[in-house]
Formats: C-alpha cells, structure tokens, sequence
C-alpha cells in the first residue's frame, strides 16, 4: 500500500528592507503576508528573509530591535493562527538581557511558538560580531510532524552545522538571509551542495535591494533532496512559490544511502 506523503505548498517572500526603518518593514512584511495567503494556492509553509525588521543598521541596532522579539511573536501568532499557516518567520534584531541577536521563530498553525533559533556564526564581513551576540545551540523543529532545521545565511558555510541537522532527523532545511552581491555563485553553489550532500530540501529566502554601497540579488530557492531546482527567484521583489513532497526525501536516501555508507569513525 502507498504511504500518503506530507506535501507542502511554500511561500517564500523575497523582500527589500528599509535600512533602519522597522515601520516601513513590518507595513511591507504584513501586505506581502497577506498576498502569499491571498493566492489561488493556499500556502502550508511561509519563510522570510534575515533582518528583516531592521537591515544591518548595526551602529543603531539597540535603539531599534524588537525588545524580546515581542512585537514580532504577536504579528506572527496571529497571522498564522488566522490562516492556519506554518510560519518561519525570517529573522529579527531582537533585544535581549545579554545583548541583541540574530533570532527567527517558527509558529504552527494554530499561532503556537514552536522553536526559536540564534544565528551562532556572525559574518564578520558584515561586522555582526561587533554589535551582536552569537546563539548557542542548533535550530531543530518539527512541522506536521516532520523534522527541519533552521539556520541563518552565513550558517550554510559550514557544511557540519547542516550535517548535524541531518543525522537528528531534519528532512528540510529552512533558510533566512541577505546574501550580497558578487557571492552569487557561493550562494547557489553552496545551497545545492547542503541539499545534494544531506539529502534534504533546502528552502532559503534572500533579500533584494540596495543599502548602501550594497546589493542584494534575491535568488531565493527551493532544492529538492536529488539537488533539482524547483523554484528560483529573480532580483526583484516577489513572493516565490514551489510545492515539496516530503516522499522524495527516504526516496533518495534509499537511492543512494550515504547515511548508511557513512564510517565517522575515521573522520569525526
Ligand atoms: O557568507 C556570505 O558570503 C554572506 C553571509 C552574510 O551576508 C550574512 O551572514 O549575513
């Protein structure tokens, strides 16, 4: 007998942030948020981009983040409950006891807080460590009862922290950022290579626009377990939709069964 499969719709919301102008974002998040439910295909799953509250306006990310992530956590309990829609909602500056971090929430259908999660590698390029406070442990969730994991942008270069992530179960990956230009390569490259490698979907969204001196390419993706591209998009703002069958995942795992093959023990 045919198992039934979890299938999702997903919806991910390619959006330009306003540096340092959190009124702005939040108006822009919730007319995107209401667009993604508006559609013909109704989404299961919906993921933002990183920062999306603030941008890297690092030299005023005290005065500007969300205290507690409170804000947010109303805004995306709400949503979700209403549209009973999974939420992994991007990333934040949230304001904390011990500083502010780069932090994302997932939310269930019924507008419940299912995880949280800390970016742990701050991107230097980006001077991050100096105005934020790293996490201190891995983002694990379950979505209908499927295991994911979540990670933030600069997170995918390093291929362990993915890995981890797989061996405790995750069959998708969930992936916030604001990747820049001219690292387009190392993006897709390095997306592809954490899907191929674990045998998972990869679900990043990245943002678009221009702060700064700095250009985002947008190029969000979705990558199925046997590394095929489902959905890509563009370098303008959009809301990129691709539906996952979470069949394909012991699909391809029975294929080619790395996780059987693999000897630790020589190399961990
Ligand atoms: O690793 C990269 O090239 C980009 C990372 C990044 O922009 C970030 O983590 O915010």
């Amino acid at each position: 007998m045919q198992m039934a499969h979890t299938v999702w719709n997903l919806a991910l919301l390619q959006m330009d942030i306003a540096i340092g102008e959190p009124e702005r974002n939040y108006a822009k998040l919730e007319q995107m948020l209401e667009q993604a439910v508006a559609h013909a295909t109704k989404p299961d799953v919906i993921l933002f981009p990183e920062m999306w509250n603030t941008g890297y306006a690092l030299e005023r990310i005290h005065e500007l983040s969300d205290v507690n992530g409170e804000r947010t956590k109303a805004l995306l309990s709400a949503f979700s409950r209403k549209h009973g829609v999974m939420i992994i909602g991007g990333s934040i500056a949230e304001k904390k006891a011990g500083g502010v971090y780069n932090t994302m929430y997932a939310y269930d259908r019924e507008g419940r807080q299912i995880a949280d999660y800390s970016k742990i590698h701050l991107f230097r390029l980006m001077d991050e460590e100096k105005f934020l406070q790293s996490g201190d442990r891995v983002g694990q969730l379950e979505l209908d009862g499927v295991p994911a994991g979540m990670m933030i942008c600069y997170d995918i270069r390093f291929p362990e922290l993915t890995r981890k992530l797989a061996l405790g179960g995750a069959q998708i990956l969930f992936v916030p950022a604001e990747w820049p230009n001219p690292r387009l390569h190392h993006w897709r490259t390095l997306l592809m290579a954490r899907a191929i490698e674990n045998q998972m979907f990869v679900v990043s969204c990245n943002r678009v626009g221009i702060s700064g001196t700095t250009e985002f390419f947008g190029h969000s993706m979705v990558i199925d377990p046997w590394g095929e591209v489902l959905a890509e998009g563009d370098g303008t703002e959009q809301i990129i939709r691709a539906q996952v069958d979470m069949g394909t995942v012991p699909e391809v795992r029975s294929r080619i069964p790395i996780f059987e093959d693999r000897r630790p023990h020589l190399y961990e």
